[in-house]
C-alpha cells in the first residue's frame, strides 16, 4: 500500500470522542460519611435537646462581665507566659548548644530544676516568697550597701506569681523544644555560615533559628495551648482567671454544668484562634522549604465567598536544562569580550601550608603537609576516598583546626597570631573575619534554603563586609548574570537545579571578593549532565588571578584547568606536579595505580 493510499483514510477519520471519567465509587467511604453525619446529628440532639445542659444559663453568662474579665485575664497571661517563655527558652536552647562548657552546664540544670518541678508547686513557692525574703534590694554584694529596696509581699502580686512562674516553666520546656530544632538544621547550614565569616548571632538569628522554626512551631504551639489551659493553675494564687473565675459562679448559683461549658466553649475558641496563627507561622516558615506554598486560609475563604481572587500559583522557576547551557554559555562567553567580570576580583592570595599534621582520635588524617600555593595559582587535588583532601582543604580556612604545622594566607595566619615561638589561637569573632579573604563552595552547595537566592548572596557582603544593602544587590544581580541566572533571583534554592544551585553557591563566595577560592568536589552531587555549567564558570575562575584550589575526582577537568595537580594518599603529599607530568608520568607508582584505577 502506498502513502497515497493512506492518506484519505487519515483525512477522513472521525474526531476523537471525548471520553467520560467517572470517578471510583468507594462505598466504605460514602457509608461512614453517613453514619458520621448520623452521629453527629445524634450528638447535636442529646445536647440540645437536653434541658439539663442548661443553654438558657449558659447563654446568660457566656458573655458576662466577670466571665469576660476572666477570659480577659487568661489571654494576657497566656500572651505574657509565652513572650517571656519562650524568650527565655530561646537563651536557654542557645546556651545549651553553646561551645561553652559552663554556660551548657548552667542551662542543664535550670532546665532539670525546673522540669522536675511541679507548676503549681512553683506558684505557691513564688506566692511565698515574702515569707524566705522579707526584701528585694539593689546594692553592692557582700557589703551590706543597698541604693534601694521594696517589700517583696507588696511586689510580688498573685499576678506577677503567676507571670513569673509560668514563665519559668514554660522556659524548661521550650528551651528543649528550640534545641530540638537548632539540632534539626544541617551541619552543612552551619559550616556555610561559617565559611561566609557570618558572625555568631548572625548565624543564630538569620540562617539557624529560621530553619529551626519549621520543627520548632507545631511543639511550640502544643506547650503554647498547654499553657493556655494550665493558666487555670493558678486558681492556687486566687487568681480570677477564667476558670477560677467559672468556679466562683457555680459554687453560688449551682449551675455547674452550664458554667463549664462556658469554660469549654471559650478555651475551644482560644484553641481555634491559635490553631489559625499557628497555621500561618508554619506558612511563613515553609517559604523555600516547599516547592510551592500551602494557600492562605484567609484568602481561599475570601476568595470562596467571592471577596478576592485567589493568589496565582506559584510559576515554576526551572528551565530546561538545553536552554540554561545555551544561556550559560552566552554569558560565559560574553563576558569574555573585554567586559570580564572576573578582573574585578582582588588579586589571588599566597597560601603557606607548613608542616601541616592532623588526627581525629586514633585515626592520622594529613601527616606533614608542605605545600605553598602561589598567587593565582590553579591547583586540583586528587587521590582516592579517604586520603584526606577535603580535611586539608578544610583547614585552609580553619573549619578543621590542625594539630600541628602553620597555615598562612599572604603570611597572615588564619586561625592563630604568633608572639615568638607559641600560637594563640584568636577569638571566634576574629577567625570569621578572616575567614573572608578564603571562599568555599561545597560538595552540596550548601544554600540557605530559606532565603532567596538574591538573598542568599547579600547576606554577607551586607552583614560582614558592611556594603548597603542596594549596593551589594546590584552586585549579587551582576554576577547572578554573569553566570546565566539573572532570571533566578527571587526563586529559592529548592527552586532550581543541583547546577544552578552550585553556580549560585560560587556567586555566593564571589561577591565576598575573596583572594583564594577552595572547591570541595564541587561537582560530586550532580548529574552528568550539569557538571559541565558548573565546570565552565569554575574554568572561567581559574583565568581570573583568584588562587583556586580544587579536589576533584574530574581528572579531565583538573587537566585542562589546573596548572598543578597534587596526589594525596594516607594523608601525606605523595607527588605534585604539572597537570601533563602527573597524569601521563607519575613518578609514584601509587600515583600510577590510582590513575589507572580512574582514568
Ligand atoms: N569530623 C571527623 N571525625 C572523624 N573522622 C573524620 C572526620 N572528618 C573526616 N574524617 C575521616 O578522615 C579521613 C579523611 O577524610 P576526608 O573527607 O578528608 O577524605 P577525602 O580524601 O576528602 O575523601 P572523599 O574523596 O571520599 O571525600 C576519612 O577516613 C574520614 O572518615
Amino acid at each position: 500500500m502506498s502513502l497515497t493510499d493512506i492518506t484519505p483514510a487519515i483525512i477522513a477519520a472521525p474526531p476523537a470522542r471525548r471520553l467520560r471519567v467517572v470517578p471510583v465509587r468507594r462505598r466504605a467511604r460514602t457509608i461512614a460519611t453517613f453514619a458520621a453525619i448520623l452521629a453527629m446529628a445524634l450528638i447535636l440532639q442529646s445536647v440540645l435537646g437536653n434541658p439539663r445542659w442548661g443553654w438558657p444559663v449558659f447563654a446568660e453568662w457566656f458573655l458576662s462581665a466577670p466571665v469576660l474579665a476572666g477570659l480577659g485575664r487568661t489571654l494576657l497571661l497566656t500572651a505574657l507566659g509565652a513572650v517571656f517563655g519562650f524568650g527565655l527558652g530561646t537563651l536557654l536552647a542557645l546556651a545549651r548548644v553553646s561551645s561553652s562548657p559552663l554556660l551548657a552546664a548552667l542551662s542543664w540544670g535550670f532546665i532539670w530544676l525546673f522540669r522536675s518541678l511541679p507548676l503549681i508547686v512553683l506558684l505557691l513557692i513564688l506566692n511565698n516568697l515574702g515569707y524566705l525574703y522579707e526584701t528585694v534590694a539593689i546594692g553592692v554584694p557582700f557589703t551590706g550597701i543597698t541604693f534601694a529596696s521594696w517589700s517583696t509581699t507588696q511586689l510580688m502580686t498573685p499576678f506577677l506569681a503567676a507571670v513569673l512562674g509560668l514563665t519559668l516553666n514554660l522556659g524548661a520546656f521550650s528551651a528543649e523544644v528550640i534545641r530540638g530544632g537548632i539540632l534539626s538544621v544541617d551541619q552543612g547550614q552551619h559550616e556555610a555560615a561559617a565559611a561566609l565569616g557570618l558572625p555568631k548571632a548572625v548565624q543564630a538569628r538569620r540562617i539557624v533559628l529560621p530553619q529551626a522554626m519549621r520543627s520548632i512551631v507545631p511543639t511550640a504551639f502544643n506547650e503554647i495551648i498547654g499553657l493556655a489551659k494550665g493558666t487555670s493553675m493558678v486558681y492556687v494564687l486566687a487568681l480570677p482567671e477564667l476558670f477560677y473565675t467559672i468556679q466562683i459562679i457555680y459554687r453560688r448559683n449551682l449551675e455547674v454544668i452550664p458554667l463549664l461549658m462556658v469554660a469549654t466553649v471559650w478555651y475551644l475558641v482560644i484553641l481555634s484562634v491559635l490553631s489559625v496563627i499557628q497555621y500561618h507561622i508554619e506558612r511563613h516558615y515553609a517559604r523555600g522549604a516547599l516547592r510551592s506554598l500551602p494557600p492562605n486560609a484567609f484568602r481561599v475563604i475570601f476568595a470562596r465567598l467571592g471577596l478576592v481572587a485567589l493568589e496565582p500559583a506559584p510559576q515554576p522557576q526551572r528551565a530546561p536544562v538545553s536552554q540554561l547551557g545555551s544561556q550559560s554559555a552566552a554569558r560565559l562567553d560574553g563576558a569574555q569580550d573585554g567586559d570580564d567580570w572576573t578582573t574585578r576580583l582582588p588579586r589571588g592570595g599566597r597560601i603557606e601550608i607548613r608542616d601541616v599534621a592532623k588526627s581525629f582520635g586514633n585515626l592520622r588524617v594529613l601527616s606533614d603537609v608542605d605545600l605553598t600555593f602561589p598567587s593565582g595559582s590553579v591547583t586540583a587535588i586528587i587521590g582516592p576516598s579517604g586520603s584526606g583532601k577535603s580535611t586539608l582543604l578544610r583547614t585552609i580556612n580553619h573549619l578543621e583546626r590542625v594539630d600541628e604545622g602553620t597555615i598562612e594566607i599572604d603570611g597572615t595566619l588564619i586561625g592563630y597570631h604568633r608572639e615568638g615561638d607559641t600560637l594563640f589561637e584568636l577569638d571566634e569573632r576574629e577567625i570569621l573575619k578572616r575567614r573572608i579573604e578564603v571562599g568555599m563552595v561545597f560538595q552540596n552547595f550548601n544554600l540557605f534554603p530559606h532565603l532567596t537566592v538574591l538573598e542568599n548572596i547579600t547576606e554577607a557582603p551586607v552583614k560582614v563586609r558592611g556594603l548597603g544593602k542596594a549596593q551589594a544587590e546590584v552586585l549579587g544581580r551582576e554576577l547572578l548574570a554573569r553566570v546565566g541566572l539573572a532570571d533566578k533571583a527571587d526563586a529559592y534554592p529548592r527552586q532550581l537545579s543541583g547546577g544552578q544551585q552550585q553556580r549560585v553557591a560560587i556567586v555566593r563566595t564571589l561577591a565576598l571578593k575573596p583572594k583564594v577560592l577552595l572547591f570541595d568536589e564541587p561537582t560530586s552531587a550532580l548529574d552528568p549532565e550539569l557538571v559541565g555549567e558548573v565546570l565552565g564558570v569554575i574554568g572561567e575562575l581559574a583565568r581570573s588571578g583568584i588562587t583556586l584550589v580544587i579536589v576533584t575526582h574530574e581528572i579531565g577537568f583538573a587537566r585542562e584547568v589546573a596548572d598543578r595537580i597534587i596526589f594525596m594518599e594516607q594523608g601525606r603529599v605523595i607527588e605534585s606536579g604539572a597537570p601533563e607530568q602527573i597524569l601521563n608520568r607519575p613518578q609514584h607508582r601509587r600515583t600510577a595505580d590510582f590513575l589507572a584505577r580512574v582514568l
